[in-house]
């Protein structure tokens, strides 16, 4: 089939790539010029495992192609994702400014009737709204259909979840559009879920609101075991036998970050408060996970009391392993609280450091290795459990370190066998190691 992918983002590039990976003509559109530049070259703008093996193969197959021109993406193209970024706006709402200006852009140059297909994350209702007003501006002989299609990727095994996902979500009230849809996403092989529009939209905002729930859940419980004297991983690992809870996303860390769950969980709040309805629980879920997210910076206070003038080596500053964003990561908070406590802060990243740059700019130092950022440190923070991060050995901060003190917000080292004589270990949810 011929589509259109609006958008080369973490979404727009990894579903246009799969999308072609399953023979499909596939035309990626984007505004950034820079980037539509570079992936004609073949080089991917995002880190994303196996996205530029695929992404090159398929260009050479020719079932790949990247265009800034609406007229020359949309052509001949019954199919068209949308898939731009619904970032949040000032007042917590998902601000839908680039789904408007890709909705007038696809007005503007549709030539053919077409099914318009969301996978930003959007507002329950956004998708009628896109329809109305893409519809409106056409001309008489030209109809659409819309069809809601959530993604639920991960950055960091994004082309991995695209084929191994748990289900395909296609929300539509039109049968036609669903049977279309049905038939292209059968080729992932994936249980596929046809619903009601409006239904696929919110199936989107309570799956990310839901999973910021269990980790908020698991950290408040971390928080408490550590009062209690117990250990959170024998906790998660006992609570997530029960197959109604579930094993997966127990684990308790310095809080979620990233482009979705932050902002989807704000985004729900929103839309509760639109129709008259608060919701308690998920305000308190997004309370939790800003008190988390300097949870190590209260532990360090409590143990040094000052940090002015300390050199403080941060380990990791994506929001999670495996990918350059930065966006809503921990770090941002936790080192601005440092060097507000004027310690002299040295991270390491062994990818996200350029985004970090952006953010952080030069308030930091910038280590070209782990190494780099331990040697002399008097404090070790872990905040990005990279494998490389995980696997640095203890002796290594024995060696470079005045006397380590580590605060591992990711839990990496396990307890029992791997922190040695002279190393002072403070976790989430578990005992010190003081010996
Ligand atoms: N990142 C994720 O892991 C993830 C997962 C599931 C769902 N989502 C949702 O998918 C959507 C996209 O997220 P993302 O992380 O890929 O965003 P992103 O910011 O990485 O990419 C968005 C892209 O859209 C382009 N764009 C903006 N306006 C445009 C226009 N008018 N025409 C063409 N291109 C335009 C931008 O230049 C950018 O390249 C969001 O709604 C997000 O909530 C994201
Ligand atoms: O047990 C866990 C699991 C995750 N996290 C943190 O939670 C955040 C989000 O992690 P993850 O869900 O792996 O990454 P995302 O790429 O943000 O993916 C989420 O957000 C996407 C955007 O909506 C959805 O598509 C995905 O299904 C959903 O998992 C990160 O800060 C992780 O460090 C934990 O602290 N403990």
């Amino acid at each position: 089939m011929n589509i259109a992918v609006i958008g080369t983002g973490y979404v727009g590039l990894v579903t246009g790539v799969c999308l072609a990976e399953i023979g499909n003509q596939v035309t990626c559109i984007d505004i950034d010029h820079e980037k539509i530049a570079i992936l004609k070259e073949g080089k991917s703008p995002i880190y994303e495992k196996g996205l530029t093996d695929l992404m090159q193969k398929n260009i050479e197959k020719e079932n790949l192609h990247f265009t800034t021109d609406y007229n020359e993406g949309l052509a001949d193209n019954q199919l068209i994702y949308i898939a731009v970024g619904t970032p949040q706006g000032e007042d917590g709402s998902a601000d839908l400014t680039f789904i408007d200006k890709a909705s007038e852009s696809i007005a503007a140059a549709l030539k053919q009737d077409a099914i318009i297909v969301t996978k930003s994350t959007v507002p329950v209702g956004t998708n009628e709204y896109i329809k109305e007003k893409i519809q409106s501006a056409l001309s008489e002989n030209i109809t659409i259909q819309i069809a809601s299609n959530p993604e639920f990727l991960r950055q960091g095994s994004a082309v991995y979840d695209t084929f191994n996902g748990d289900r395909i979500i296609i929300g539509s009230d039109d049968q036609s559009a669903l049977d279309v849809l049905e038939e292209v996403n059968a080729d992932f092989h994936l249980p596929i879920v046809k619903t009601d529009l409006r239904s696929a939209e919110m199936i989107k905002y309570a799956s990310n609101a839901f999973l910021a729930t269990k980790l908020s859940f698991i950290n408040e419980m971390a928080n408490l075991c550590e009062r209690l004297g117990a250990n959170i991983d024998n906790v998660s690992n006992g609570m997530g036998m029960d197959k109604r809870i579930g094993s997966s996303f127990l684990n308790a860390g310095i809080g979620y970050g990233g482009s979705c769950f932050p902002k989807d969980t704000r985004a729900v709040i929103s839309v509760g408060k639109d129709v008259g309805y608060d919701m308690p629980l998920l305000e308190n879920v997004i309370g939790v996970n800003e008190r988390q997210k300097v949870i190590l910076v209260d532990k360090v206070m409590e143990r040094f009391q000052e940090i002015k003038g300390k050199k403080v080596a941060v380990l990791g500053l994506a929001f999670k392993p495996n990918t350059d964003d930065m966006r809503e990561a921990p770090s941002i908070f936790v080192t601005e609280s440092l060097l507000d406590k004027g310690a002299a802060v040295h991270a390491y990243d062994p990818v996200a450091t350029e985004n970090a740059k952006q953010i952080l700019s030069d308030k930091i130092t910038y280590a070209a290795n782990v190494k780099e950022a331990l040697d002399g440190a008097d404090i070790a923070l872990i905040l990005t459990e990279w494998n490389e991060i995980r696997e640095i050995p203890l002796s290594d901060y024995k060696k470079y370190m005045n006397h380590p003190v580590i605060f591992d917000g990711r839990n990496c080292f396990d307890l029992d066998e791997r922190i040695g004589n002279d190393v002072e270990y403070h976790s989430i949810g578990r005992p010190v190691i003081n010996r």
